[in-house]
């Protein structure tokens, strides 16, 4: 499953970050005023800004169609959020929610607290489900930590930040602390804290900064690849057992494999289980392709083939090692193209400005090891690249860092395309494994043929 490089990514990547002070979610009063109507202005207009959807009706479709994970039946009001909770939705630009966030809020409102596994496609609304899951708990009068999140790289740690900073905004004495390494916590009266497995232990055994029998609700974003990489298996586990047996634990993921899952089952006392069947995992929005070369040199050329087109919006590459990551940066640099260069030896504070770059559109393209596989939410990317096929520390396909490298892009509905570079009998094998594993046919596409990327990509 996890290549070698990601495990060293996730954690040692944690390292030497600036203190980063906690955060006052910002008081907004709440308007009395706001209804569904503007809730669906604004999220049309998000939408439309970001070219996720081509007209009014594309989103609306999804969502009534049984047979897609944005689907739902009811409205965020039947959810019985709480009115502030759903100030932040729609102050979000949502306005129904996704499959997942439909199925699991009830399980995870209910009383008394009940643990959930859930696994639901990427770019589904996920986060959202557990972070309102978490405000949900929360009562921001009690000058503590209540929740915690356990994210497996400090980028999605931020990210996620953001969301509980968007989310909750009208909870005007919420305040929600890093565990990243680096941070220096100063103030324990937060009610929420989001951190990577090593620094949350730190501030739960060593520094105390948390009370962990104060606990309601416990979440592991990214779930499997928590369970999987053993260091952060460790963490996990001895901060779940500081916890009190009454605390909701949350697991969520786009992934499971089969070993990862029956563990979870064991650590998770009478979890309810969402889970999706094999052939569900793949988003029929993200059109696959491979390209067929014969060296690094050749795959390098199909690249700059395909930049006109994949620049239209932005794109992830991804490659195997960070030495093919910086070499293929430097390479495309050469040729004159602007690109943005994100790997695991980066500083992490380097590697959030590089996100936050690529997030307001300032480079197109985005070079990357699996450090980024997972959870980055840039919503317009619009093709992933796999320069490198992703594989595991034996050679094996690694089926789940394919989802998750695919899933950066068709993300809530929007329509993606993923191109895989082929170069040796070895990495056809591979490709024809992951067809076989997903049972999803990907196409073979000519990058010398102008016409048809364009036709792809449009
Ligand atoms: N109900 C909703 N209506 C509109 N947009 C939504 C809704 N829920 C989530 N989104 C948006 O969809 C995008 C993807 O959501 P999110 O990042 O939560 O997906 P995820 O399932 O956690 O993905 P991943 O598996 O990659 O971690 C985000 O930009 C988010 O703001």
């Amino acid at each position: 499953m996890a290549t070698d490089s990601w495990a060293l990514a996730v954690d040692e990547q944690e390292a030497a970050a600036e203190s980063l002070s906690n955060l006052h979610l910002k008081e907004e009063k709440i308007k009395p005023d706001a209804n569904e109507d503007r809730a669906a202005q604004s999220l049309l207009n998000k939408l439309i800004r970001s070219n996720l959807v081509d007209n009014t009706n594309q989103v609306e479709v999804l969502q009534r169609d049984p047979n897609s994970p944005l689907y739902s039946v009811k409205s965020f009001e039947e959810l019985r959020l709480k009115p502030q909770l759903l100030q932040g939705v729609y102050a979000m630009g949502f306005n129904r929610p996704s499959k997942i966030q439909e199925n699991a809020l009830p399980l995870m409102l209910a009383e008394p607290p009940q643990n959930l596994i859930a696994q639901s496609q990427s770019g589904t609304g996920k986060t959202a489900a557990f972070v309102l899951a978490m405000l949900s708990q929360v009562e921001p009068a009690n000058k503590y930590p209540q929740c915690l999140c356990l994210s497996p790289t400090y980028e999605l740690a931020l990210q996620t930040g953001k969301v509980i900073e968007q989310m909750g905004k009208f909870y005007p004495e919420l305040k929600l602390a890093y565990a990243v390494r680096g941070n220096k916590c100063e103030y324990v009266n937060v009610q929420i804290v989001i951190g990577t497995p090593g620094t949350v232990l730190d501030w739960c055994s060593k520094l105390k900064f948390i009370d962990p029998k104060k606990i309601k609700v416990f979440v592991l974003d990214e779930a499997d690849v928590m369970i999987a990489t053993q260091g952060h298996q460790d963490q996990s586990i001895r901060i779940q057992r500081m916890l009190p047996r009454n605390c909701q634990m949350l697991l969520f993921s786009a992934t499971f494999e089969d070993s990862v899952w029956k563990f979870a089952q064991k650590v998770v006392p009478d979890p309810n289980i969402i889970k999706l069947k094999r052939e569900e995992e793949t988003l029929d929005t993200i059109k696959q392709y491979y390209v067929l070369c014969s060296s690094r040199d050749e795959k390098f050329q199909a690249l700059c083939n395909l930049y006109g087109a994949i620049t239209i919006a932005q794109a992830m590459i991804f490659c195997h090692t960070r030495k093919t990551a910086s070499w293929l940066a430097a390479e495309l640099s050469k040729e004159g193209h602007q690109v943005a260069l994100l790997s695991g030896e980066m500083m992490v504070e380097q590697r959030a400005a590089v996100i936050e770059r690529f997030r307001e559109g300032k480079e197109k393209v985005l070079v990357t090891t699996n450090v980024c596989a997972r959870g980055i939410d840039v919503e317009q990317v619009s093709v992933v690249i796999n320069f490198d096929l992703p594989v595991d520390k034996d050679g094996n396909p690694d089926n789940e860092t394919y989802l998750h490298r695919i899933g950066r892009t068709g993300r809530f509905g929007k329509r993606g395309l993923a191109v895989n570079m082929v170069d040796s009998k070895h990495s056809m094998n591979i490709l024809n494994r992951i067809q076989e594993h997903f049972n999803k046919k990907i196409e073979r596409l000519d990058t010398d043929d102008l016409d048809e990327i364009e036709k792809i990509a449009n």
